[in-house]
């Protein structure tokens, strides 16, 4: 017997594929001016697919730390869980989404990662308190090493040209841990320059006992107290974002040639932003870090040569 169609809601008309990445690379542009530099320097099939995979972020970001985040409860995350589904089933459910299926179908990445992100959200929404580095760790993997997977389906490992018949049995190797060292290193360095902001909302991601370690309370945290201990603690916690930043290096190496260079870039320009703290003393409370425009064009080179040398 013919199956009619359930009665459901008006299909609603959505966006085409072309319209839906020129918006995901409008909202790139807007929000992130270091990462869109880093995606004008791919192949346009990859650069469009990152700003997809950007503006999924963004919005679940958004959910705990933008403007209507204030009416975000655990039961809206659990909403945008099912809308996640919803994705990797195929189906978008509204303009922004036409992009990112398109992505998952030509890029196929696990949906993991995407969970995982959520859940850091979910983290957001209830600590502002971390007590062990360990804790933090597991906050940053969530909300951004996690975008080092997401990225590394589309940015695409070099297949070994030398490896002979034998070889192909075995599996090559994929740069999680670096790609999730690499989302790691770009939030600590987020949180050393966002202190001063989080402050005042009541928020200090870093671990309390790093702050026990120097000497330094939460109450001078709070207060913006920029003494020998601070800076103490500081040097501290950059030299252990730029660890991750070394970790993530190796990683480069292995990727397809032409992910490479946007890469490098964007470590670089991120990284950078640690440089600026230690120029302006410390200060993360009375000041922003950021890199000058004429310093990013000067990474762009550099970042090539770096993709080409190293
Ligand atoms: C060039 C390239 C491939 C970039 C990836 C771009 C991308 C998909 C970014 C998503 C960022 C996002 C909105 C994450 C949501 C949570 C969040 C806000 C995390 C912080 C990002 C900063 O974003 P923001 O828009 O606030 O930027 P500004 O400070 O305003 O400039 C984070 C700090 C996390 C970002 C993490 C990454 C981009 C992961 C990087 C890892 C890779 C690209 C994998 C590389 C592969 C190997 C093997 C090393
Ligand atoms: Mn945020």
């Amino acid at each position: 017997m013919l199956q009619l169609p359930k009665p459901t809601q008006p299909p609603q008309i959505l966006a085409s594929v072309e319209e839906s990445y020129e918006r995901c690379r409008q909202i790139t542009q807007k929000y992130s001016k270091t990462f869109y530099l880093g995606t004008l320097l791919m192949p346009p099939e990859k650069r469009r697919a990152i700003w997809a995979i950007y503006v999924w972020c963004r919005r679940t970001d958004e959910l705990v730390d933008g403007p209507q985040a204030k009416y975000t409860t655990p039961e809206t995350l659990q909403k945008w869980h099912e809308h996640l589904e919803h994705l990797f089933k195929g189906h978008p459910v509204d303009d922004e989404d036409v992009a990112l299926v398109d992505t998952l179908q030509r890029f196929p990445v696990e949906i993991e990662p995407f969970e995982d992100m959520i859940a850091g959200q979910h983290m957001d929404l209830y600590r502002n308190r971390y007590e062990t580095f360990e804790d933090l760790k597991l906050y940053c993997y969530r909300v951004a090493g996690t975008v080092g997977l997401m990225s590394n389906a589309v940015l695409g490992i070099e297949e070994n040209p030398s490896a002979g018949p034998w070889d192909k049995e075995n599996e090559p190797y994929i740069p999680k841990e670096e790609a999730i060292a690499l989302g790691i290193a770009n939030q600590l360095t987020n949180i050393l320059r966002d202190v001063g902001e989080d402050a005042q909302r009541g928020r200090i991601y870093l671990p309390l006992e790093d702050l026990d370690r120097f000497n330094y309370t939460e109450t001078d945290l709070l207060k913006g107290v920029i003494d020998d201990r601070w800076r103490e603690l500081m040097r501290f916690e950059i030299q252990r974002a730029r660890q991750y930043y070394k970790d993530a290096e190796r990683g480069i190496r292995l990727l397809s040639k032409d992910s490479r260079w946007p890469v490098w870039a964007a470590l670089m320009l991120y990284q950078g932003i640690l440089n600026v703290i230690e120029a302006n003393d410390y200060d993360v409370f009375s000041q922003r870090a950021f890199v000058r425009t004429p310093k990013k064009m000067l990474y762009i080179p550099l970042a090539w040569l770096r993709s080409h040398v190293l």
